[in-house]
């Protein structure tokens, strides 16, 4: 994540410099809500007291599997539709009363955008650009055209919408999004009908946003898809935020799988040594392969004791005269926490 340069420097800054926020000052998150939550007409909760918190400069995957409450949330956001109780912040200031300030600075891509199927992509994006009013009509074609190219469409910008694929529907979608610079993207599900090339190029375009200075809030059911570009990470499931925070965190504090291969003469020590160590469910299992052993253990911190490191773990193991033919510690990804978490696969319907 990067901190916008200068920001040290505001203080001294003359007052009709723009205001860098500094990191950690008041409303300085790019998203913040409280308690919101949306029951529709049927009476299905579909977001439930969601607190969700995306600090400035992040990549935050909003991850969580179909009709887990991303879209829904994401309109509330972006006022498209009004919360049943709860309150949201976008860029330091309250919505919807702030949204005419506001949404200016803040690009989405949200389903079915209001594209006219008979236009090609280069007209629809000059008849968005042509609508807002802070926008220079002089330099309308340039700006279209670089966000056509940004998003790899610049061979098809004059062909009809209609004769679009999803995927280049999406991306058009995207380039309207990026029609002028932003300080917040929200983009619902990018890669929805996307081939893996153009997942990738997503991506690619997501960390370049952000490595701009651009805070990005995606939404994806398909975790893997952008759960490396992400500096954070929300997981909806159920209407419920079920787990947000630093993406290396949130993997980091579960319990690691270890995997020790021995000697057969050597298990006993092993398991000793593994339990002094303060692991758990330390377990032998049948069989010889390998002329080995193997002992698997878990490294769940139950009694609020620190974890020992991988490498600390093979160290004693050594020098209690263990063998090592094999050693392995694996934390889980966050699709198996996720899992773990709500006990069902991650694009499983509700
Ligand atoms: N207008 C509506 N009226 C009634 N129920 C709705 C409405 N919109 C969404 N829902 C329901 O709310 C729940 C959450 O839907 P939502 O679209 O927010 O989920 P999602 O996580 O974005 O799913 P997906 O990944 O499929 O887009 C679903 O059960 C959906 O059927």
């Amino acid at each position: 994540m990067t901190t916008p340069a200068g920001a040290t420097a505001t203080a001294a800054a003359p007052a009709s410099a723009p205001v860098v926020p500094h990191p950690g000052a008041v409303g300085d998150d790019a998203v913040r809500t409280h308690g919101l939550t949306k029951r529709f007409r049927t009476g299905q909760v579909a977001v439930d007291r969601v607190d969700l918190l995306v600090p400035r400069g992040a990549v935050y995957g909003f991850l969580g599997p179909n009709g887990s409450g991303k879209t829904t949330t994401i309109r509330m956001l972006l006022g498209l539709v009004a919360p049943t109780a709860g309150e949201v912040h976008l860029l330091g200031s309250p919505m919807p009363r702030d949204a005419g300030r506001v949404l200016p600075r803040v690009g989405a891509l949200v389903e079915g955008p209001a594209f006219q199927p008979y236009l090609s992509g280069r007209a629809n994006l000059a008849r968005l650009d042509a609508v807002d009013a802070s926008a220079d009509p002089r330099t309308a074609r340039a700006r279209s055209d670089a966000a056509l190219d940004r998003v790899g469409l610049g061979a098809a910008a004059d062909k009809r919408y209609r004769q679009y694929s999803l995927g280049m529907k999406q991306r058009l979608g995207l380039a309207a999004a990026l029609l002028r610079p932003r300080d917040l993207l929200v983009l619902d599900e990018p890669t929805n009908g996307l081939d893996p090339q153009g997942t990738r190029e997503v991506r690619h375009l997501v960390r370049e946003l952000a490595d701009a200075g651009t805070t990005v809030l995606v939404s994806s059911h398909l975790l893997a898809e952008i759960e490396q570009v992400c500096t954070h990470v929300g997981i909806m499931g159920g209407g419920r935020l079920l787990l947000q925070g630093p993406r290396a965190d949130l993997t980091a504090r579960r319990a690691a799988h270890v995997m020790v291969r021995t000697a057969p003469a050597d298990v006993d020590a092993a398991v000793v040594e593994l339990r002094r160590l303060g692991l758990v469910d330390v377990t032998v299992e049948q069989g010889v392969v390998d002329g080995g052993v193997t002992v698997v253990a878990s490294d769940a911190a139950d009694d609020g004791r620190e974890r020992p490191a991988p490498q600390d773990v093979a160290a004693a193991l050594v020098r209690a005269g263990v063998g090592l033919l094999a050693f392995d510690v694996r934390r889980p990804s966050l699709e198996q926490v996720f899992v773990e978490l709500t006990g069902e696969g991650f694009d499983v319907a509700r």
